[in-house]
């Protein structure tokens, strides 16, 4: 096992743009141009994972299919794909792509036979994200609730999957921190390697998230922080590399 926290630069795709929000909430959005062109400058920056996020299909106010999927194939590393896959015609568009693997939110709170058999069919190019305020999920772009937390993370623990994205959506998009706690409590019931995701501010959340490792805590997705250029990804990579 890996004992350097992953990073995984975001791209969050809003109609046709790279976007940040705050709190994950339509119509918080500040506009960095083209999604292709941060891809392509994360990746030149020494990114080993690219975290693509399609915005418009997670809302369920259109998607951006084409864009996204020219994104994912223009990259030479690993892609993680996430936003609006919910049945097997969106899972099947989103793994032709040949992203490494994809983020399965809404479908694990709202159809979770569907989400057993893709992870019996698909083990580790499935994640589930588990995004959360307080210990409630969220679906639907995050607006609907969906469950507890821990009943539905024993379910799919039970069902095999392979890896859990967790936010703390009160953190995401702000640049105050992650939730440490959080990431703690989730590892403390799950064997399953955990990426931790919202909030990242600076080098020192990154290096405190990398003591977790050991717990299972395997990468950090860092959005908003890289975009306010609070610090670069070569000082993000250097920063974590044990
Ligand atoms: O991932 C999703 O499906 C999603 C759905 C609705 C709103 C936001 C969504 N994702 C946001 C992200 O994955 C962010 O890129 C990530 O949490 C980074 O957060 P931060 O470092 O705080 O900018």
């Amino acid at each position: 096992m890996s004992r350097t926290l992953e990073l995984l630069p975001a791209v969050d795709v809003r109609d046709g743009q790279a976007v940040r929000l705050v709190h994950g909430e339509s119509g918080t959005e500040t506009s960095y141009g083209s999604p292709l062109e941060a891809a392509l400058a994360w990746q030149r920056s020494g990114a080993e994972w690219l975290h693509l996020v399609d915005l418009d299909a997670a809302f369920g106010t259109g998607d951006n299919r084409a864009l996204i999927a020219e994104v994912a194939r223009a990259m030479d590393i690993k892609v993680e794909l996430s936003g609006g896959i919910r049945d097997d015609e969106t899972l099947a568009a989103a793994l032709a792509t040949g992203c490494t693997r994809v983020n399965l939110g809404t479908a694990a709170l709202e159809t979770p036979e569907w989400v057993a058999k893709v992870i019996a069919e698909h083990g580790d190019q499935i994640a589930v994200g588990l995004d959360v305020r307080g210990t409630t999920l969220r679906g639907r772009g995050w607006t609907r609730d969906g469950g507890d937390l821990y009943e539905t993370l024993a379910r799919l623990d039970s069902e095999g999957c392979a890896r859990y994205v967790v936010t703390d959506i009160a953190k995401d998009g702000t640049l105050q921190g992650p939730n440490l706690e959080l990431l703690r409590n989730v590892c403390a019931v799950t064997d399953r390697p955990v990426v931790a995701s919202g909030g990242v501010s600076s080098l020192d959340d990154l290096r405190a998230i990398s003591e977790l490792v050991p717990l299972g805590v395997e990468g950090s997705i860092v959005g908003k922080a890289l975009y306010a250029k609070a610090f670069t990804l070569e000082e993000a990579l250097a920063a974590v590399a044990s």
